[in-house]
């Protein structure tokens, strides 16, 4: 193992490199003041009378200076590069940004800059031109303790080198929202992070192997490699729920990213959810054939004209006649989105009323027929053949109506499936209709077929094995011309409209020729959770591989049989009190409010995720329901009663599975009930 240097490092070498980090700071404060007044007198003496220009030139230079803060408590550098004679020999400091003096000499490389991907890749194997390889400690407020040297040619090969590094920085005390890994980028994570823009990457990984890290990470390097590309119309994460937003919101920040969406599909979509629907229903509404659906629901409010156009103009009558009308509506229907199909509708019979103006002399020319196109005539005629809809009219029609049901349905869905779909009780008008989470995906896909949304140039999918069809579609539609990260774990699939494997939903995300990962080395959860956990694996997800731990922590899982669940509880976590870091309680999110006030009348200041979302920051002993515990992690997890999570969805196994591997240092398994069947048998010793 790679012994931390400072003990016997000559003081002049660690004092050498504290002073370049002080200079380097200094060189970013330069950096950061420059941007601040030099910009802002340019803007303010331009005379410049557009005032959007201005605002926009105005944000984009306080995006530059945010992005140039120093953050007290994040190290400026973490890494050194010594190259060979033969490759220059020269020596890079790399870091979370680029500093340079006053000069323009760079002090530190940012870690996108294709020299620093040695830092991240070069081994003795193959050293890519790097003589030695130093990584720094630092203390908590970012102040340079330690240095750690690995020659990668020549001298004598240091073991395990990086790897204590990396167990320290895994094993380092949570308390709070997710760090960055920037330091300890693995070379797979890294081949992922570094993939090329144009390509969309899907990741199939297990719990704790860094997906969400590396789609953060990914994120920062497309944004520093393709920043004009993607500046266009930007770049948005995707989330499972706002907890988990709130818990990764700081990672690009201070990766120097400020200016990413972070989103939920929920969000994205941005339509109230009201309303919820039982498991069988949301899959069918979740299902890809309702695309069709609702496609026919909408175009049947697109009907033959029973008469032509009468246009009045003076004393004279121009008659488009009816025949004519519907070759212009067919020819049109169904060929563009609905609401450019009307107007092309009102354009072209205003087109054919000019025709006979011209015919009878008359010199007609664009204002006549913009005018026509808004007249009445034209605008009842519209009305009646091709009404203006809303996506909640289409669709409320479509879940209280059988025979309009009946009808877009065609063969695409069976008479039980409309039976369930059918609402039992609709709602007097569409205004006061409940939508749930599955219909606002519906509405989603209407409204696309109503009018283009807003799209972005690159979307990262995170927890993305949840996602029904209906929400890949709803995603795939705002990223048409660009590409996807997508992250996830078919085994942590707990929806009920989850699909069966990758290929089958980056079919519905328009993909199907991703490039497919799978990353298979888990930095969470040591060796003796992930083994206990997997025992899930053959029931909830019998095609994929175990899941291999980098690490071992000998008396990580305690399994406890108990006859008094809510005082064990209490017990275990006054136990973890006495130790640092975060302490999640995991239970059936029924169960839940007794814990918490149970705790909290225990004096032990329990926050409560969900009620508040920024819970992981409110306490570190925190409660958290089993539905809100995926994609995130504790150092110290009380799992309560195994039997109620299972119990409590169709898919509680894959729901336990997520809660049994958010562990980074000890599990402990409380029950008084048995234990679901897989998990029945003693744990493996250590
Ligand atoms: N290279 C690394 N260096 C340090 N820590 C790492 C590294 N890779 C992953 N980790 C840590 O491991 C933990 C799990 O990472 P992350 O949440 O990204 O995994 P995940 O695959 O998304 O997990 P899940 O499927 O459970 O949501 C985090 O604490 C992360 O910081």
């Amino acid at each position: 193992m790679a012994t931390p240097v400072p003990d016997h490092a000559p003081v002049s070498e660690i004092e050498a490199e504290r002073a370049y980090l002080d200079t380097a700071r200094d060189a970013l404060r330069r950096m950061h003041d420059d941007v601040v007044t030099t910009e802002t007198q340019v803007t303010v003496a331009e005379d410049n009378d557009n005032i959007y220009e201005r605002i926009m030139f105005d944000y984009h230079r306080r995006l530059r200076a945010d992005a140039l803060v120093d953050l007290p408590n994040v190290p400026l550098f973490f890494g050194r590069l010594d190259f060979d004679a033969e490759h220059g020999g020269e020596r890079f400091y790399v870091g979370r940004r680029h500093v340079h003096d006053g000069v323009g000499t760079p002090l530190v490389i940012d870690w996108r800059a294709p020299v620093s991907t040695a830092f991240y890749r070069a081994s003795r194997a193959d050293p890519q031109g790097v003589r030695l390889r130093r990584r720094y400690g630092f203390s908590e407020s970012a102040a340079l303790t330690a240095y750690e040297d690995e020659p990668l040619t020549g001298g004598r090969a240091v073991e395990d080198a990086g790897e204590a590094l990396l167990a320290a920085e895994i094993e380092r005390p949570r308390s709070g929202p997710m760090r960055d890994i920037v330091a300890t980028i693995q070379p797979e994570q890294d081949e992922l992070v570094r993939a090329p823009l144009g390509t969309t990457l899907c990741v199939q990984g297990a719990p704790g192997t860094g997906k969400t890290a590396v789609g953060l990470h990914r994120v920062a390097y497309l944004l520093y490699t393709a920043r004009e590309t993607l500046g266009r119309h930007g770049v948005a994460v995707v989330g499972p729920n706002r907890s988990f937003l709130s818990y990764i919101r700081h990672v690009l920040p201070t990766l120097g990213e400020v200016n990413v969406v972070q989103t939920t599909v929920a969000d994205m979509i941005g339509r109230p959810v009201t309303g919820t629907d039982p498991g069988p229903v949301a899959r069918i509404k979740g299902d890809g054939r309702m695309a069709r659906v609702l496609h026919r629901a909408l175009w049947a409010h697109v009907t033959r004209p029973a008469e032509g156009l009468v246009y009045t103009k003076g004393t004279y009558r121009h008659r488009v006649a009816d025949h004519e009308v519907s070759e212009i509506v067919a020819s049109l229907r169904g060929t563009t989105r609905y609401n450019a199909g009307r107007a092309m509708v009102a354009q072209r019979l205003a087109h054919a009323v000019l025709v006979q103006m011209e015919r009878r002399g008359e010199s007609p020319d664009d204002r006549t027929q913009a005018a026509v196109a808004r007249s009445r005539p034209v605008k009842q005629l519209l009305d009646s053949v091709w009404p203006k809809v809303t996506p909640e009219q289409v669709l409320f029609r479509l879940l209280g109506d059988a025979e309009f049901l009946a009808k877009a349905a065609r063969r695409d869905l069976t008479e039980e499936e409309r039976a369930l779909l059918r609402w039992e009780r609709p709602a007097r008008s569409w205004r006061s209709a409940k939508w749930s989470e599955a219909d606002a995906a519906l509405l989603d896909e209407l409204a696309d077929l109503v009018e283009r949304p807003e799209v972005r140039d690159h979307i990262v999918v995170d927890e993305a094995q949840d996602l029904s069809p209906m929400q890949c579609r709803a995603i795939a539609r705002r990223c048409p011309h660009g590409s996807f990260t997508v992250l996830g774990d078919i085994a942590q699939a707990t929806s009920p409209w989850a699909v069966r494997d990758w290929p089958a939903l980056l079919e519905h995300l328009g993909r199907p020729d991703a490039r497919l990962e799978v990353l298979d080395r888990g930095f969470r959860v040591p060796a003796q959770i992930i083994d206990y956990a997997a025992r899930l694996l053959p029931r909830i997800a019998p095609d994929l591989g175990a899941p291999v731990s980098a690490r071992r922590a000998p008396g990580a899982l305690r399994v406890t049989r108990v006859d008094d669940l809510l005082g064990a509880v209490v017990e275990v976590c006054r136990e973890q009190a006495k130790v640092e870091g975060s302490v999640g309680v995991i239970a059936a999110d029924a169960d839940l409010p007794g814990i918490h006030r149970r705790l909290a009348d225990e004096g032990l200041a329990p926050s409560l995720l969900g009620e508040d979302e920024t819970a992981m920051e409110a306490s570190r002993l925190v409660c958290v329901p089993a539905t809100l515990a995926k994609g995130l992690e504790f150092d110290a997890v009380v799992a309560v009663e195994p039997s109620r999570i299972v119990a409590a969805e169709p898919r509680g196994l894959h729901r336990l599975y997520v809660v049994l591997t958010r562990a980074v240092s000890a599990l402990h398994v409380l029950h008084a009930e048995p234990l679901p069947e897989p998990l029945a048998g003693p744990p493996a010793a250590g």
